[in-house]
């Protein structure tokens, strides 16, 4: 579909220095360290950022080059090693399956807990791990009027961790959620699709009802390359009207660490 897209820059990103990126594909650090930039990457100045209007109150900022890549593979090594990840069991239509990635919760003291597929992450403090201040004092600095108080963060060993399909529109983020999503590592895939509408439902469900759904409407879908170093953030109404997933992916053969910084009504 046709997007609508606008491209402004930002403020001053950490370690920002104009070094080349990784080209597209690269995924592990010495595939990024090995590779030189090409003329199209060299034009591409620090700090694009593009912004997708979804429509209806809903848009998508992308700062591709937010951290400059030493910087963003030093903060790699530091959250890889020190982030207590785990592997939770959570609740899939009904069944309890391991997590596909690894997780991390982090907030700010005295918050409503957070509670997702059956499952409730203990919070871990923010003075646990220096780097993240660090991390979320770069976010609110290129996000003007944002304040976050708490972190899901996410490890992604290889193509085969995923993320399904849904939507961060829990209560306690409110009806407007801004919410900030930094990547380290091996880049993936970030979609996004329009959630059907009530009457689009009404007609059933079941496959027979989502292919006459397909014929009706084309489900309205974005896909965003979230590349090393990379800033990407949801606004307005896009937890309401929108789901998001990073997919499996075959050729992603190293890790990738994604902060999701979020914003807990108070
Ligand atoms: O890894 C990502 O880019 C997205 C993670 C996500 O959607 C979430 O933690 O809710
Ligand atoms: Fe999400």
């Amino acid at each position: 579909m046709a997007s609508r897209l606008r491209l402004l820059t930002v403020g001053p990103t950490p370690g920002a220095d104009g070094e080349p990126t990784p080209s597209p594909g690269a995924c592990s650090k010495a595939a990024a360290s090995g590779e030189r930039e090409g003329e199209a990457q060299r034009a591409e100045p620090r700090r694009r950022r593009e912004v997708t209007d979804l429509g209806s109150g809903s848009e998508v900022v992308h700062v591709p080059r937010f951290v400059a890549r030493e910087k963003a593979w030093e903060w790699f090594d530091y959250l890889d090693k020190t982030i207590p990840w785990t592997r939770l069991p959570i609740l899939v239509f009904g069944r309890w399956a391991p997590q596909p990635r690894d997780t991390c919760y982090v907030a700010d003291a005295g918050l409503t807990d957070l509670k997702y597929s059956g499952h409730q992450p203990p919070a871990h403090s923010w003075d646990e791990f220096p780097v993240l201040k660090d991390i979320l004092k770069a976010v609110h600095e290129a996000l003007p009027g944002s304040y976050f108080n708490s972190l899901l963060l996410n490890r992604y060993k290889n193509g085969s961790d995923h993320v399904s399909w849904h939507a961060d529109d829990e209560p306690l983020y409110g009806p407007t959620p801004e919410i900030a999503s930094v990547t380290f590592g091996c880049e993936r895939d970030f979609l996004l699709r329009k959630k059907p509408t009530k009457a689009q439902g009404a007609s059933g469900s079941g496959e027979a009802a989502r292919k006459r759904l397909k014929v009706a409407a084309p489900q309205q879908q974005h896909s965003f390359l979230l590349k090393h170093g990379s800033l990407l953030v949801m606004r307005g109404y896009t937890q309401r009207d929108w789901q998001h997933s990073v997919p499996k992916r075959a050729k992603a053969t190293s890790p990738r660490i994604n902060l999701t910084f979020r914003h807990v009504l108070t």
